[in-house]
């Protein structure tokens, strides 16, 4: 797998979030969706956002994805600003749903990319190829989004991500529509990558489970406003099988993070009482 393989990855890039605020919709609408928010993330890290529906994980990952602009503070990916990030392809998105084309084939999402940089075909095919493998769908190139699972078009459409071999990996929630079974086995093919490819991966989702089992580190938002309430390396084993889900370690490491949602839920209790 020449073409994302450790070995010929651009260097894994980092991002560095300073003070940012985000203030969404007009008027009586208007809402501070992040407030003073500051965080880095070191190549090489799987670092997930974590925290209730609506304090602002969509909008963070938007900010570093381009898809947003801080209304104060700096996003910066590798040193530079995101849309230079994006327009160098420093790094890839997966949102919730896998919206791919359903009137292409798998193997042909997959290259729509590569396609619009004017890859060649040869080069398109191996590397969608390649990809295809990485992801267990080699049997499927053939196929059409609609005669796939959920659990498949999501591969598919993690396998589009990487098509052009970003440093990076911007991931909203994509396994949340997904089945158990389906979500873990996602999970582990998910730390697979990681480990083959090196990459950067900023990670939405409200599961405390999913979070501590992926990341390396967890960042924990409060909401209105969305804040860091707290930062947690997981200190877990880095080789991630699924026998580590029955662990104390692992069960310790939920309930670290699982409190601070009670901690915050109660601090806001004592000062709407007060
Ligand atoms: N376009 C918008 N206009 C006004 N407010 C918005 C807009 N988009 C998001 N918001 C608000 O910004 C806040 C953060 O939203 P965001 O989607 O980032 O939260 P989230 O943590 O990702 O939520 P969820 O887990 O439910 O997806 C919310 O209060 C939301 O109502």
């Amino acid at each position: 797998m020449s073409s994302i393989s450790s070995a010929t990855v651009p260097e894994a890039c980092h991002i560095d979030v300073d003070h940012v605020s985000v203030v969404l919709g007009t008027g009586t609408q208007q809402v501070t969706a992040l407030s003073d928010v500051t965080f880095q993330i070191q190549s090489n890290e799987f670092v997930s956002l974590l925290g209730p529906s609506g304090c602002g994980k969509s909008t963070l990952l938007r900010l570093v994805g381009d898809l947003l602009q801080p209304t104060s503070g700096t996003v910066r990916i590798a040193g530079q600003e995101p849309e230079r990030a994006r327009l160098q392809r420093q790094f890839g998105i997966v949102f919730q749903t896998p919206a791919l084309f359903d009137w292409r084939t798998v193997r042909h999402n997959v290259e729509l990319p590569l396609e619009l940089l004017g890859t060649r075909r040869k080069e398109c095919r191996r590397i969608s190829g390649e990809l295809l493998e990485m992801v267990g769908l080699t049997r499927f190139a053939d196929h059409y989004p609609w005669q796939l699972s959920g659990g498949m078009q999501q591969r598919v459409s993690i396998a589009r991500a990487l098509a052009l071999d970003p440093p990076l990996l911007l991931m909203d929630e994509p396994f949340s529509a997904l089945d158990e079974f389906t979500k873990e086995k996602l999970q582990l093919e998910l730390l697979e990558i990681k480990r083959s490819t090196g990459k950067t991966f900023l990670f939405v989702t409200h599961s405390i489970p999913e979070a501590v089992f992926l990341s390396d580190r967890i960042i924990v938002l409060s909401a209105h406003p969305g804040q860091v309430h707290s930062i947690h390396s997981v200190n877990l084993p880095s080789e991630r099988h699924s026998e580590l889900r029955e662990t104390e370690a692992f069960y310790h490491m939920i309930t670290t993070i699982r409190n601070c949602f009670y901690e915050e839920r109660d601090e806001s209790h004592v000062s709407a009482v007060l």
